[in-house]
């Protein structure tokens, strides 16, 4: 039989070089030097799911660096900067929510809140093969029945997708994003962008622009006050009436109206 730590070195590459026991249980391992430990914080948060995330936190800093999915000086960060700068939007997140995942890349912030709220329904959406070759087979390792990997772009998925929240991190600018991912919610669903410090900027130059594609209310809002630091800021845009997503936006109505009055003349 394959055991699952078999399955680790063929599909995302050797897990670690130093030698360990044929029969090592994945949950109790140590971590390799370089990848730092979780903070008594990030214990308390994952709680019972904490033993995998420590074996995602093990496949990004081991796979993942070989993958190129992420830099290796990322790894001794990867609790802090990672794991619980994405898994502190939970916070955010009711009971049995289904979300989707803009630009995974390699699981972040998608997997990570998938580890760690079992309730929750995640689908990762990334266009890049290499990339949803990786989230599948960590699904996989991890034993995650919540999530689905999907390859795709955000903007070619409008019809198929309908979820109760979005989220993204590092995928692109408040406009761009917003463009991608308030029609794939319901109303009353929200994006949560994860951001930098200037998202409060960011927001107030996209205003505009995101109610003119959907009718919507964004704040800025800071999750995970004391149990990560900086805490994590979200970009919070949600959709506030029913519209079809599928339907021209107001600015786009106005505009065909506009040109078919002028074909008229
Ligand atoms: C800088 S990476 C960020 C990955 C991850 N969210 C993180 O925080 O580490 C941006 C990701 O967005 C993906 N992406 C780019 N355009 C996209 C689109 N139109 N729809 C969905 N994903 C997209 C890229 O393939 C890439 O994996």
């Amino acid at each position: 039989m394959t055991s699952s730590r078999d399955f680790a070195s063929r599909a995302l590459g050797p897990v670690q070089r130093r030698r360990e026991p044929e029969n090592a249980d994945l949950s109790s391992r140590e971590s390799p030097e370089e990848l730092g430990g979780p903070s008594e914080q990030a214990i308390e948060l994952f709680g019972d799911t904490l033993p995998v995330a420590r074996r995602y936190a093990e496949l990004l800093a081991d796979a993942g660096v070989q993958r190129g999915l992420i830099g290796p000086r990322e790894v001794p960060r990867l609790w802090e900067r990672h794991l619980m700068n994405c898994a502190v939007v939970e916070e955010l997140l009711p009971d049995g929510a289904e979300v989707v995942d803009i630009g995974s890349g390699a699981g972040l912030p998608g997997l990570v809140l998938a580890i760690l709220r079992p309730d929750l329904s995640v689908t990762l959406l990334e266009p890049l093969l290499r990339r949803t070759v990786f989230l599948q087979e960590s699904v996989d390792l991890l034993g995650l029945s919540n999530v689905t990997v999907r390859r795709g772009r955000a903007e070619e998925v409008k019809k198929e997708v309908r979820a109760d929240f979005v989220t993204a991190r590092a995928v692109a600018p408040l406009p761009k994003l917003a463009k991608w991912a308030l029609p794939l919610l319901r109303t009353g669903g929200s994006l949560l962008a994860l951001k930098g410090e200037q998202a409060e900027a960011e927001l107030e130059e996209a205003r505009a622009d995101l109610s003119r594609q959907r009718p919507c209310v964004a704040d800025v809002i800071r999750v995970g006050r004391g149990k990560v630091d900086p805490a994590t800021t979200v970009v919070r845009v949600t959709v506030t009436t029913e519209s079809d997503p599928a339907a021209p936006s107001r600015g786009q109505r106005a505009s065909r109206g506009r040109k078919k009055r002028g074909r008229k003349r």
